[in-house]
C-alpha cells in the first residue's frame, strides 16, 4: 500500500470480511465449553445435586477452595463501560462488546486463560467499582479494557485497594509496557538512549499517561517529554489540567503538536486518526520513532511516514503492518504469570520483567510457526521492521509469564509457588 487511496479500499475490502467473520456461521467469536464429562447420571450427580453441595461446603469453611474447585483460578473478566473504544471513543456498553469477545479470544488463544466480557452501563465511576467489586468473586483476575481517562485511573485504584485478584487496565499498563520494550529497542537501534531521547507522546488519556509514568520509571528524563491532549501541549502554566495530565505537564513554551514535533527523537501516538502531517516528521530529529498507535486508524499512515523519511522505525497497533506495539504482546501473558503464582496485584516490578522479556525475545531467532502466521514473510530478524516479537510467538507464553511470576514472588505478592512446569 504506498498511498492513502489503496490503504481506504484496502481498509474497506478487510471490513466487509470482519462484518462475514463475526456474524457467520454463528454470531460472535467465543463461546463455553464444559470441562468434565457430564454424559451418565452418576455425573451429573457429581457435577450438580447431590456431589456439588461438597465443595461448596468446603469452599464456605475456606474461600481458598474456591481455587481448587472451581474455575475461579483461570478465569478472568474484560469489563468495560464503553467509554473508550479503541480509537473509536465513546461508543457504549453494547457496542463495545465485539471488542470485549475479541480481547476473550487473545485471553484464550494465547494464554489459555477462560474470560467472560462483560460490558457495563454505568455513567459514574462510583457505579461502575460497585459493579466489578459486586462480580469480582467469580474471577480470578480483572482487566479492565476501553475505559476513558480520567475515571480509568479513579477506577483502577478504588478496584486494586478493594479486591485481593490481581485488577489491571490494559490500555493503561498493557500498552504501556508493549510501548516500553518496542520504544527501548528501536532507540537502540538508531543509536540513542531513553535518558536523552526528546519523546512526544500524542493522547494524554489512559494510554499516554501510563506510558509517561512507565518511561519515567525506566529512565525517561522528565525534561524530555512533552505530552499533548486536544488542547495542545500540557504545560505547568495550564489552568485546565486534571491532576493526572498535571503529574506530566511540561515546563516548557511549546504549545502546539508541530512545536514539540520538531526535534523530537520519538512520536508516541495514543489518540485519533491521521493527527500528524508530512510537515511534522520532517521536522523530527535524524533517525526518529514513529508510533502511531492508534486503532483502527493510526495517527499517520505508515506509507506517508515513509514518503516522508527513509531514516525512521514505524510502528502501528495494527495486526497487517510491520512493527505491531499492541497490548495483545501483553495482557495475556501477564496475566498467565500472574494467575499461576495467585498473585494479589500486577505491580511495577512484574511490568518492568514483562519489558525485559520482551526485549530479550526480539533478539532471538524466530521459530517457523511465527513466520508460517504471516503471509509472505520468509525470515525476520532484530532490525527497524522487526522491534518486537509478534503475537503467535510461542515463546511469549513461555517467557512473559516466567518473568512476570518471578517478579511476583520476588517483590512479595505471590500466594502460590513458582509452578514447577515453568522454565528453570
Ligand atoms: N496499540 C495499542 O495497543 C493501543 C492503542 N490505543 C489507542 O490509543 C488511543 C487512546 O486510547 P485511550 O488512552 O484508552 O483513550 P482515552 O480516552 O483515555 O484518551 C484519549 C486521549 O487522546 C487525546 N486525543 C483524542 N483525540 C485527539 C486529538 N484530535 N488531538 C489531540 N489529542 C487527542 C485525548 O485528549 P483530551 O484529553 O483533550 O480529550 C485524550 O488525552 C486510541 O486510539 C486507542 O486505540 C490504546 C490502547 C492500546
Ligand atoms: C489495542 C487496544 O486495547 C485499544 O486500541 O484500545
Ligand atoms: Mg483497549
Amino acid at each position: 500500500m504506498t498511498d492513502p487511496e489503496s490503504f481506504a479500499h484496502h481498509d474497506a475490502d478487510l471490513n466487509k470480511q470482519a462484518l462475514a467473520y463475526h456474524a457467520e456461521p454463528r454470531p460472535g467469536k467465543i463461546g463455553i465449553e464444559v470441562t468434565k464429562s457430564a454424559s451418565t447420571q452418576h455425573e451429573l450427580s457429581l457435577a450438580y445435586t447431590p456431589g456439588v453441595a461438597e465443595p461448596v461446603r468446603h469452599i464456605h469453611d475456606d474461600p481458598e477452595n474456591a481455587y481448587r474447585y472451581t474455575n475461579k483460578g483461570n478465569l478472568v473478566a474484560v469489563i468495560t463501560d464503553g467509554s473508550a473504544v479503541l480509537g473509536l471513543g465513546k461508543v457504549g456498553a453494547q457496542a463495545s462488546k465485539p471488542v470485549m469477545e475479541g480481547k476473550s479470544v487473545l485471553f484464550k488463544r494465547f494464554a489459555d486463560i477462560d474470560c467472560f466480557d462483560i460490558e457495563v452501563e454505568a455513567r459514574h465511576p462510583q457505579a461502575f467499582i460497585e459493579t466489578v467489586v459486586r462480580i469480582a468473586p467469580t474471577f480470578g483476575g480483572i482487566n479492565l479494557e476501553d475505559i476513558a481517562a480520567p475515571h480509568c485511573f479513579e477506577i483502577e485504584q478504588a478496584l486494586i485497594e478493594q479486591l485481593d485478584i490481581p485488577v489491571f487496565h490494559d490500555d493503561q499498563h498493557g500498552t504501556a509496557i508493549i510501548i516500553a520494550a518496542g520504544l527501548l529497542n528501536a532507540l537502540e537501534l538508531q543509536g540513542k538512549s531513553l535518558a536523552e531521547a526528546r519523546i512526544v507522546v500524542l493522547g494524554a488519556g489512559a494510554a499516554g499517561i501510563a506510558a509517561i509514568r512507565l518511561l519515567l520509571a525506566l529512565g525517561a528524563h522528565r525534561d524530555n517529554i512533552f505530552a499533548i491532549d486536544r488542547q495542545g501541549v500540557i504545560h505547568v502554566g495550564r489552568q485546565d489540567l486534571n491532576p493526572y495530565k498535571f503529574g506530566i505537564a511540561a515546563d516548557t513554551e511549546r504549545r502546539t503538536l508541530a512545536d514539540a514535533m520538531d526535534g523530537a527523537d520519538a512520536f508516541i501516538g495514543v489518540s485519533g486518526p491521521d493527527l500528524v502531517t508530512a510537515d511534522m516528521l520532517a521536522s523530527m530529529a535524524p533517525r526518529p520513532v514513529v508510533f502511531a498507535l492508534s486503532n483502527p486508524v493510526p495517527e499517520v499512515r505508515p506509507a506517508l511516514a515513509r514518503e516522508v523519511r527513509d531514516d525512521l522505525i514505524m510502528a502501528t497497533g495494527r495486526s497487517d503492518y510491520p512493527n505491531q506495539i499492541n497490548n495483545v504482546l501483553g495482557f495475556p501473558f501477564i496475566f498467565r504469570g500472574a494467575l499461576d503464582v495467585r498473585a494479589s496485584r500486577i505491580n511495577e516490578n512484574m511490568q518492568i520483567a514483562a519489558v525485559e522479556a520482551l526485549r530479550a525475545i526480539t533478539r532471538e531467532p524466530v521459530p517457523a510457526e511465527v513466520l508460517a502466521a504471516y503471509e509472505g514473510l520468509e525470515s525476520l530478524e532484530f532490525g527497524p521492521d522487526y522491534i518486537i516479537p509478534k503475537p503467535f510467538d510461542p515463546r511469549l507464553r513461555e517467557r512473559v509469564s516466567a518473568a512476570v511470576a518471578r517478579a511476583a514472588i520476588e517483590s512479595g505478592v505471590a500466594r502460590a509457588p513458582y509452578p514447577a512446569h515453568y522454565p528453570g
